[in-house]
């Protein structure tokens, strides 16, 4: 049975366009306010080593400001381990992170990684964080997240969105079909699915509609299209694609 699909709303890209001034406007803090009050089921936040957008402070604001669980996206380094066990939020998800990257490039090496991830992931399980892996869809990486012992993984769906952008439809049936063969393997040996980067109203119902998927976290073209429409409409027509392909 295809169960509802959460959307989380990342406010990362409010905070880019307030730094970019330097000031206290647009505050992201507004923004999860509106997601909470439009029926956005949570909230996603990439704190940054290099504090490009989110920032110290809006975290415990954030928290103060709406009941929506907060899904903190972090790096798997002792700074970030350390600001997880003080803010405990709902949930944080460890992602890989590249000093001059543009945004998250790719999915975490968990397989690779398993000896300096390990302790990370069971201080932040034994503070009561639900941990999820930001990993590609690929039966290595969720085999390593399995040994970990994680709850959830999320999948990067970098892939798939720039195949869908250049038109490539052969390599969006691939993209497709690996994240649906792996939400499908994750369900079944109790790891919760969840999926996101680069998804859009053009994009999204394609993977909306993998059954087993519990979770989208969506981003930088809701911000984008907020400046257009608003953020109270952006979320709403998200949630009702969404909905509409399930
Ligand atoms: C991990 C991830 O996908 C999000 O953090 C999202 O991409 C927004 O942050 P960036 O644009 O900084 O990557
Ligand atoms: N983990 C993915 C996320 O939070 C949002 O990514 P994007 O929509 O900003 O690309």
């Amino acid at each position: 049975m295809t169960g509802k699909l959460r959307l989380g709303v990342n406010i990362d890209h409010v905070a880019t366009i307030r730094n970019a001034r330097g000031g206290d406007h647009p505050d992201p803090v507004r923004a999860a306010e509106i997601v909470a009050r439009c029926g956005g089921d949570g909230i996603t936040a990439h704190l940054r080593e290099d504090r490009r957008h989110i920032r110290d402070d809006d975290l415990k604001r954030i928290q103060g400001a709406t009941d929506l669980p907060l899904n903190l996206e972090m790096a798997a380094t002792e700074e970030m381990l350390a600001i997880a066990l003080a803010h405990k939020p709902h949930a944080a998800c460890i992602v890989p992170e590249k000093r001059e990257e543009r945004t998250t490039e790719g999915g975490l090496d968990a397989a690779g990684q398993h000896n300096h991830l390990t302790p990370i992931i069971s201080q932040l399980k034994d503070a009561g964080i639900r941990v999820s892996l930001f990993i590609e869809a690929s039966e290595r990486q969720l085999d390593a997240a399995l040994q970990m012992g994680v709850p959830v993984v999320e999948f990067h769906t970098g892939e798939y969105a720039h195949a869908a952008l250049d038109g490539d439809h052969e390599k969006v049936e691939r993209e497709l079909k690996r994240i649906s063969d792996m939400s499908a393997l994750a369900a079944k040996n109790g790891i919760e699915p969840h999926a996101g980067h680069g998804l859009t109203y053009e994009n999204v119902q394609p993977i909306a509609a993998i059954p087993q998927l519990a979770e989208l976290n969506i981003g930088h073209y809701l911000i984008g299209e907020a400046i257009f429409d608003g953020l109270e409409p952006a979320v709403l027509r998200m949630r009702e694609l969404m909905d509409l392909a399930r």
